[in-house]
């Protein structure tokens, strides 16, 4: 068990030896939801571009109030126009969004308006400055609005859309090749014959990849001999910017991907302290960085969340961080006590206690798709009711 890498090391070691392995690109700013920034975006302009009005009201100058006082309506603006200079002692009809005249500071709503005949009246004081948006409320000309490595959001594409940028520079995505090993795997749409199983894992990290927003561009299946294996692996590190694998990583003679990885690049870490997931291992390929996941279902899907998510993240140019963790009270007992950290697939009751599934084997799939995320218990230690340990909703990778 000494021999097993602590799980903070491993994360370290992983975000270390990582770097952007992929190119830049102009889109269109229309397709680039879900792309990751290569530069910072600094405004062009001020938004808004004027002082204007949040209401539909009218303008005045504010040192002409005068409660009582009937002011002259001396124009009137309406969104889109451009609004000459406000006569002295005057108030101009304003609508939401037009643009606030030269001369006039305060907006009054109509509703505490008082009209009669062509003149209107103000009774309730207002303040300086009321319902005006000011030039550069929002962003301002210059400012960085938003910075190299973050993933651009529905809400980015609005915000640049305000400022008037019609294209933006992204990384290119990043290409990903998958490989799965195992002999007993079949692929979905076949017959299964004794001995068999479906290749699970193909799929789901396929799946986990594109909806991280990166391209899967190779997906291989090796038999379980060491030529086949260094095979697939010659051809996803000549064509792919990164390789994850799933199966093949432990210690049996059926598992040949540690072995051809010493054959063919450079192994960094193999096996952690963690479960499920021992086995994890870590190497370049002549520059292309691999990760090679555990192959029982739950083992994949965790190592995948907490270092394949990283590194393809790293990888692929986005700013990041680790997964925000809550601190939730556990709502059982479990006194076993292992060597090695834990992610327990629990749900949040209604009474806001974690519940660990009944079923935590790591070739099991179904619990994960029945719990809310993992509970993370730390290597040497039991879990006691009431006492609370960081929760990890699926939602944070
Ligand atoms: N003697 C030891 N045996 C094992 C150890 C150990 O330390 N000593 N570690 C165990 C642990 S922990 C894990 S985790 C597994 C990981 O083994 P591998 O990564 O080599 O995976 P395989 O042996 O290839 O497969 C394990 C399991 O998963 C199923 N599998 C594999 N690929 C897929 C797939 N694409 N879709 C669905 N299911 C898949 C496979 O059929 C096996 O049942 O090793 C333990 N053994
Ligand atoms: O570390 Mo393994 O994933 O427990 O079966």
């Amino acid at each position: 068990m000494s021999t097993l890498l602590a799980f903070e090391d491993a994360l370290e070691e992983i975000k270390h030896s990582a770097n952007v392995c992929v190119e830049q690109q102009t889109v269109p700013l229309i397709n680039a939801v879900g792309r990751i920034l290569a530069a910072n975006v600094i405004a062009g302009i001020s938004v808004p571009p004027h002082d204007n009005s949040a209401m539909d009201g009218y303008a005045l100058a504010f040192s002409d109030w005068q409660a009582g006082k009937y002011f002259s309506i001396s124009q009137r603006i309406a969104a889109g126009q451009h609004p000459e200079p406000l006569l002295p002692g005057t108030c101009a009809r304003i609508f939401t969004g037009a643009n606030i005249p030269a001369g006039a500071d305060t907006v009054i709503m109509q509703e505490n308006a008082q009209l009669a005949g062509d003149k209107v009246a103000f009774n309730a004081q207002p303040s300086i400055a009321d319902n005006v948006r000011p030039k550069g409320q929002d962003m301002q000309v210059g400012q960085t609005v938003i910075k190299a490595g973050e993933k651009i959001t529905p809400i980015h594409i609005g915000l640049l859309s305000s400022l008037g940028i019609t294209d933006v520079v992204v990384y290119k995505q990043l290409n990903v090749g998958i490989l799965t090993t195992g002999d007993e795997l079949v692929p979905i749409g076949e017959n299964l014959k004794a001995g068999q199983i479906y290749n699970s894992n193909g799929p789901m990290l396929s799946a986990l990849v594109t909806h991280a927003g990166h391209n899967v561009s190779h997906c291989i299946h090796a038999a379980d001999t060491l030529e086949d294996t260094k095979a697939a692996l010659k051809v996803l590190m000549q064509s792919c910017d990164i390789i994850l694998s799933s199966g093949g990583v432990s210690v049996g003679e059926e598992d040949h991907v540690k072995g051809a990885l010493d054959k063919l690049g450079k192994v960094h870490l193999w096996k952690i302290a963690i479960k499920p997931g021992k086995p994890l291992v870590h190497a370049t390929l002549q520059g292309t960085p691999f990760l090679g996941l555990p192959g029982n279902p739950s083992s994949t899907l965790v190592t995948y969340h907490w270092f394949a998510r990283l590194l393809l993240s790293i990888c692929s140019g986005q700013i990041t961080e680790l997964p925000q963790s809550y601190l939730v009270d556990a709502g059982f007992n479990r006194n076993k006590i292992i060597q090695r950290d834990e992610f327990l697939r629990v749900s949040i009751g209604k009474d806001g206690l974690a519940y660990a599934h009944p079923q935590q084997s790591s070739g099991a799939l179904l619990a994960a798709s029945e719990s809310q995320g993992y509970l993370h218990v730390k290597a040497n230690t039991q879990v006691e009711y009431g006492h609370s340990y960081p929760f990890y909703p699926f939602s944070a990778f």
